[in-house]
């Protein structure tokens, strides 16, 4: 049942004073990863241990030097993977462990059981402080909320005396986006103070949006407001932590990095609990395509899909951001017309600037550079075709010819939806350079007559029609003119060379040479393009003349 009636708007912060709306992301944050612990508490099929180390093994070679690999307390296979990093000396000296645990002494107890032998630990703790959880989970007022979150770093602290390496203590007051400002200050302010947190020893309170509850100009508001209020905000790294509930996480982590977080939490693709939580790699890829560098290691994007998608079972969508299979393919004739014009025009450009429409990023420089940016089926048009046409086979079809050959393909698609590139290529061959029948050119012997004049090329073709050998000798003022006025003598017709082009098509010693001949048939009106290939540029444009005739008079 529809039942609006159910739903009440979440309070906006009265915050005249916000500076992030003029702000831009000017560097990119301290990166956490979270995909061993929020990515992984979220999936049917939590991680085995072998697949988490090859996930921590990925997070590792992408740069990451904060990695949550879990709540080792929560169970023994969290707990052995553990010592597995431990005791295979899977972390590097400069990458930071990060474990989660609630504000309980025995879960508190055995974490530091779990890290013993870690030079340096993030211990996450956390507790729910927003009025909803304060009510139906914990059955506690403020102080009894503010109290576990003091507990905690209580036990910490206990049990830090007897551990033998350097802890940083992360607090999370979880729900923070559904706890009055006041208080979620009150409790991060006594936490700090708790913990004794300074400028050279500095504790991270972590913001989390827990669930997505608002708009992300509101979450930007209180990370700012929190930002700015917090007491001792020297001693403080402060972190936030997006899910996408809205799907609004990455415009949530855009903001709260220009209203003052100095740390980002998330996963890869946006893995975690329901709709996830954000994406750091859309985010970095964000940074990327504004020429900010993201330090991490992004450019091998199809590296970090095969890591996920084994480890943790789950498929990227195909429209996901940067990464999904079709992010970077265009169907649509406009938009492959302008992406074609857009890549020759930075051919001729003399900047290092990447600026081709409907691409806001090179796909090669994210590893993506195997796959097609122009797709044709029936929603597209010349220019795509003949953007296939010049990447994959090397013929830079003249733009008149655009039209006639994207017809042909048009007519294709209409019926059978998507046309491979193989496929259009194949309908190049049969349409152009292999249209053969009935005139079949065999060859050519050019004479230059002595004397300059009009008609000073003399040639001698040998063809076959209909499979019968037969010979034509005829003048003009060059081997073009010449074949085609002897050809209109085969023909019986009047026919007018419009256009003429050229080029090699690939280079060295034996490359061939493309010829497109633009003809026109005088008596009805009608043209078309011939095209012949050849090693010779004379022997590849009499091809081009003879396809044409056998495509406009038969
Ligand atoms: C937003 C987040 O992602 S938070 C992280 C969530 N991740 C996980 O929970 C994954 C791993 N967790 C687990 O495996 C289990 O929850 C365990 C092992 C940690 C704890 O298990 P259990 O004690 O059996 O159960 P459970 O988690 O339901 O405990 C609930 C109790 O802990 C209390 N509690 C919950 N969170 C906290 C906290 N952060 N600090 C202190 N107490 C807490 C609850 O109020 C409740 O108390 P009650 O028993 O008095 O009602
Ligand atoms: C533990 C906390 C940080 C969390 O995962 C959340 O609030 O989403
Ligand atoms: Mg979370």
């Amino acid at each position: 049942m529809y039942h609006i009636e159910r739903y009440k708007r979440n309070p906006v912060v009265d915050f005249k004073e916000r500076t992030w709306p003029d702000k831009q992301i000017e560097k990119a944050p301290i990166w956490c990863s979270s995909d061993l612990r929020d990515g992984n508490q979220a999936l049917v099929e939590p991680m085995v241990v072998e697949e988490k180390i090859e996930m921590f093994n990925l997070l590792v070679k992408l740069g990451f030097k904060e990695i949550e690999i879990g709540f080792p307390a929560a169970s023994q296979i969290e707990f052995d993977f553990l010592r597995q990093l431990v005791d295979r000396k899977l972390i590097p000296d400069d990458v930071v462990v990060q474990i989660l645990c609630q504000c309980r002494e025995h879960l508190i107890k055995r974490s530091f059981e779990a890290i013993k032998g870690i030079k340096k630990c993030i211990m996450h703790i956390y507790n729910s402080t927003d009025t909803l959880q304060r009510n139906v989970v914990y059955g506690l007022d403020r102080e009894g909320i503010k109290n576990i979150a003091l507990e905690g770093v209580a036990l910490v602290k206990k049990y830090m005396k007897d551990h033998d390496g350097e802890i940083i203590l992360e607090y999370s007051p979880e729900s923070f986006m559904g706890t009055e400002l006041d208080f979620a200050l009150d409790v991060c302010d006594a936490v700090v103070d708790a913990w004794g947190a300074t400028k050279e020893n500095k504790i991270i309170i972590n913001l989390p949006n827990t669930v997505e509850m608002t708009t992300p100009n509101v979450f930007a508001d209180r990370i700012e407001w929190m930002s700015t209020h917090l007491k001792n905000r020297e001693a403080i790294i402060l972190s936030t932590h997006p899910h996408n509930d809205r799907g609004t996480g990455t415009a949530v982590a855009e903001l709260a990095l220009l209203a003052g977080a100095d740390r980002m939490e998330g996963t890869l693709f946006g893995n975690g609990e329901r709709t996830g939580n954000v994406d750091i790699l859309n985010i970095a890829y964000n940074m990327y395509s504004q020429g900010i560098e993201p330090n991490l290691n992004i450019s091998n994007i199809k590296e970090i899909i095969d890591v996920y998608e084994r480890t943790t079972k789950m498929s990227i969508d195909p429209r996901h951001p940067y990464a999904g299979k079709l992010v970077f393919t265009a169907f649509s004739g406009s938009h492959q017309d302008a992406i074609n014009k857009g890549v020759q025009a930075m051919r001729q450009r003399n900047n290092p600037y990447w600026e081709v429409p409907y691409l806001p990023i090179d796909p090669a420089d994210i590893g993506r550079e195997y796959e097609p940016v122009v797709r044709i089926n029936s929603q597209s048009g010349k220019g795509g075709v003949a953007f296939v046409m010049d990447t994959f086979y090397g013929f830079k079809l003249p733009k008149g010819m655009h039209k006639e050959f994207a017809d042909i393909i048009q007519r294709i698609s209409e019926v059978q939806g998507e046309v491979s590139p193989e496929e259009i290529y194949k309908e190049f061959e049969k349409n152009y350079i292999e249209k053969k029948e009935p005139l079949h050119f065999e060859k050519c012997v050019i004479t230059d007559a002595d004397e300059d004049g009009d008609f000073s090329t003399l040639v001698k073709v040998t063809y076959r029609e209909n499979g019968e050998e037969k010979v034509f000798e005829s003048s003009g003022n060059g081997p073009i003119d010449a074949v085609k006025r002897g050809l209109e003598k085969v023909v019986g017709k009047e026919m007018k060379v419009l256009d003429y082009n050229e080029h090699a098509l690939a280079s060295g010693s034996n490359a061939k040479a493309a010829s497109y001949i633009h003809m026109l048939d005088v008596e009805s009106g009608k043209t078309t393009y011939g095209v012949g290939i050849s090693g010779n540029i004379t022997r590849s444009s009499i091809r081009a003349l003879f396809s044409a005739v056998n495509r406009l008079f038969y």
